[in-house]
């Protein structure tokens, strides 16, 4: 009996030196070490959990409610749930993060994890043992972490609104530009007063061989119209304008779509008659001829034009064909409202 009691004592001293360096460790690896007796419902506290959170040590009551009490408000329903679940079964661990009231009355982030330590007869826990770890510096740098991230990512956002309207800026200055440069080019194409091509362009169009091209039979017709000048003197200059702005559409109601006119000179008119030989160009210009010479224009103006023509064949110098046009314009211009062909 007395062997037995003195093993016993002796198995119970080697329990309590284990306890104690089982605290001692717990002691370097955490803040704050609980005890849980389920059967007394005592909580243990170490003196580092109540240096931890700045309380005198030992000095709370050493219940469940100390802890309950000190767990921040919206962290309380998650924390208690997760605790239930443990105490149910449904968990391997009990671990939480949550903030947890300093005696200060300031909350600091802790990590608590606890596990059964003992067990009763029938298999039920009757002791848990937790640690409370702070974790305020980690949370603190998490959150820090989050900042930069979503500061990060509004700056991003910023910036891609700020390529997006530049972009956008960009574009709309590019589109206003080619605008610009179409208006350009066909301002440098047309004369201002009739919205006839003007003589540059029509040049450049044989340059191009648009106009007269090497294999095609076709015909120049040069229009002066007759004592313009009258007009002007009688009328006034800006009425002379008028009678010139009324000419391209007479004009080009006796002309084919493919046919190319242009303004020449002052009161002189150039037309290209493409795949023409000469006999046609001679009916189309005495129409023209008899349509000026038919036309009443503002104030009742009558007008008429001469007309010289030259026939091109394949091969034939546009320029040379130009300046023979000229010369039956020459001639024509003798008699007045006429037209005369090489
Ligand atoms: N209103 C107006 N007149 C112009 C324009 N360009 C040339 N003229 C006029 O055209 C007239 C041409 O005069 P002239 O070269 O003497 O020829 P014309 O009076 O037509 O006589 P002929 O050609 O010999 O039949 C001048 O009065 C010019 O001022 C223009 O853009 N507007």
């Amino acid at each position: 009996m007395t062997d037995a009691n003195s093993e016993l004592r002796q198995e119970l001293e080697r329990l309590r030196s284990l306890e104690k360096t089982l605290h001692m460790a717990l002691d370097m690896v955490s803040d704050g070490i609980w005890d849980w007796d389920r059967v007394t419902g005592v909580v243990k506290r170490n003196a580092h959990w109540y240096r931890m959170l700045g309380y005198e040590p030992f000095s709370l009551p050493e219940t469940v409610d100390t802890w309950l009490q000190l767990i921040h408000p919206d962290d309380y329903d998650g924390t208690v749930s997760r605790m239930q679940r443990y105490l149910d079964g449904q968990a391997e661990l009990f671990s939480a993060r949550y903030r947890f009231k300093k005696a200060d009355g300031h909350y600091i982030w802790l990590h608590d994890r606890a596990k059964f330590v003992a067990f009763d007869g029938q298999g039920n826990p009757i002791r848990m043992l937790g640690a409370h770890h702070d974790i305020q510096q980690q949370v603190q740098a998490e959150q820090e972490q989050r900042n930069y991230q979503a500061r990060l990512e509004q700056l991003n956002r910023e910036l891609e609104a700020k390529v997006e309207a530049r972009t956008r800026e960009l574009a709309e200055a590019n589109a206003a530009l080619t605008r610009q440069v179409s208006l350009y080019s066909r301002q440098a194409q047309t004369d201002y007063l009739t919205g006839l091509f003007n003589r540059r362009y029509f040049e450049h169009l044989i340059g191009e061989h648009r106009i007269m091209p090497p294999r095609q039979e076709c015909a120049i017709v040069l229009l002066d119209l007759d004592r313009f000048k009258e007009v002007n003197d009688r009328y006034g200059h800006p009425v002379g304008d008028l009678v010139l702005q009324a000419i391209p559409s007479l004009l080009k109601s006796h002309l084919r779509n493919q046919d190319v006119l242009a303004r020449w000179g002052g009161e002189e008119f150039i037309v290209w008659l493409p795949e023409t030989s000469k006999t046609n160009a001679l009916q189309i210009s005495e129409r023209l001829r008899l349509a000026l010479e038919q036309a009443r224009f503002c104030h009742d103006i009558r007008l008429t034009g001469s007309f010289g023509i030259a026939d091109c064949r394949p091969g034939d110098d546009i320029h040379h064909a130009i300046e023979k046009a000229d010369s039956c314009l020459y001639l024509a211009k003798q008699m007045r409202n006429r037209v005369i062909c090489t």
